[in-house]
């Protein structure tokens, strides 16, 4: 008897495995819509808050509706005793997505309403995470810089008051425009990898906060969210604006892979790079400093030694990851920024993949040996 070879989707490439009502990317178009908004537009003209108010609810809050959501997110930022104390004990030789990832777990595991798989129950936790994520992030930014945690202040905006606890105080709007724009662009991206491993975990109507901490495990690698703290790490490798086409071409002759370009699903360029890469162009025009105009030259001739190259465009990760070096932050913080914008992302698909669950479980091809006798058992 033959059986036929199954079609295999190595990396699920290809493989549409449901629906979604939250966002969608048109690779023809290089586009992507946030319930039916470009995100361009979302970008440039709405807040981050009235973006996750969108994810969440379906649609843009009206002034009484973004008040209320406000009050709420601020009111639930300050971290608890115990969460302080446990996440500064963990090592300072731990990567920041390691205690981002530890921090969810024990909300979870300090939740009373764990088990509580409703509707508001899952929008009350959503919205926890959404406050308390930024006050880890920064705490553990300003221990690895031997400082004390400044604790949220509720009368700033989410970005705003993110800067002040990093650092202390709010810079300039343009700066926090053009961190807000980034915490927009990175909030949504259909079924990708982060995404797709919270809905798995949450298929087997496992929890919310179990579901959050596996998709941050899947954001950290470096083909995924991790390359925005790679691209910074790969500039200072290469460090003269000079040296990146050579520095390149022997890159590609080792077969590394050029990190903050391609993309799974875009072909002809990431939909979100080029308000990216306006507002990081306005960010680098503020000051005169020498260094940075160099990383920009640099950052430049990669861009377009690559195209020449390989005719692979830069995705977000490559304009954002030196956004976030320019305001201040260290590149270790990078990805947490990330996760503190994807939160909005991973939780709508939660509820959605609940609202009509069915387990993912996909099947394999096996190539392993024979059937055959387990030593010393049986003739
Ligand atoms: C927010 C985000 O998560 S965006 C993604 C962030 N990740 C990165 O920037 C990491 C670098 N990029 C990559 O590794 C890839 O482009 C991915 C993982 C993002 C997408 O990968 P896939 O869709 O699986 O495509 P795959 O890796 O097979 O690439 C297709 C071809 O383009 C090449 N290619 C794609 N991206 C790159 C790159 N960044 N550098 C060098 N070559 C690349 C591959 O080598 C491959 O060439 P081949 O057909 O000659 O073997
Ligand atoms: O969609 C993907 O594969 C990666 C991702 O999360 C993004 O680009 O924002």
């Amino acid at each position: 008897m033959t059986t036929a070879t199954p079609d295999i989707h190595r990396g699920l490439a290809g493989v549409v495995v449901d629906t979604t009502a939250i966002s969608t990317v048109i690779p023809e178009t290089n586009s992507l819509t946030y319930r039916g908004y470009p995100v361009q537009d979302l970008a440039a003209h709405r807040s981050f808050e009235e973006v996750a108010h969108l994810l969440w609810y379906g649609e843009l809050p009206d002034a009484a509706q973004l008040r209320d959501f406000r009050a709420r997110e601020s009111a639930l930022r300050p971290l608890d005793r115990t969460t302080s104390e446990l996440l500064a004990r963990l090592p300072e030789t731990c990567h920041p997505m390691d205690v981002l990832r530890t921090a969810v777990s024990f909300f979870g595991a300090e939740d009373p309403t764990e088990d509580d798989g409703s509707l508001a129950a899952h929008r009350a936790k959503s919205l926890t995470l959404l406050a308390k994520l930024p006050t880890v992030v920064a705490a553990d930014q300003r221990r690895r810089r031997g400082l004390d945690p400044i604790p949220p202040d509720p009368g700033l905006g989410y970005a705003q008051n993110f800067f002040r606890m990093c650092f202390g105080s709010v810079p300039a709007p343009e700066v926090v425009r053009c961190f807000e724009i980034s915490l927009i662009l990175y909030a949504e991206h259909s079924f990708n990898a982060s995404t797709f491993t919270a809905r798995v975990v949450t298929s087997t109507l496992s929890d919310l906060y179990s579901a959050v901490t596996a998709a941050i495990g899947a954001l950290k690698g470096p083909l995924h969210g991790g390359a925005n703290e790679a691209v910074m790490h790969m500039l200072e490798e290469i460090d003269d604006p000079q040296r990146a086409a050579e520095w390149l071409d022997e890159a590609l002759a080792a077969k590394r892979k050029i990190m903050g370009f391609g993309h799974r699903v875009y072909q002809h360029g990431d939909s979100r790079v080029p308000l990216m890469q306006t507002a990081l162009d306005r960010l680098a025009a503020r000051t005169a400093d020498p260094g940075t105009t160099r990383l920009a030259a640099l950052h430049t001739a990669l861009r377009d030694a690559m195209l020449t190259r390989k005719d692979i465009h830069p995705n977000l990760d490559y304009p954002a990851g030196l956004a976030y070096h320019l305001m201040g932050f260290d590149t270790p913080t990078f990805t947490p920024i990330f996760v503190m914008s994807r939160i909005t992302g991973w939780t709508a698909h939660i509820t959605e993949q609940l609202a009509h669950n069915a387990l993912i479980r996909p099947l394999a091809s096996y190539e392993g040996p024979g059937e055959r006798a387990v030593p010393g058992v049986g003739g």
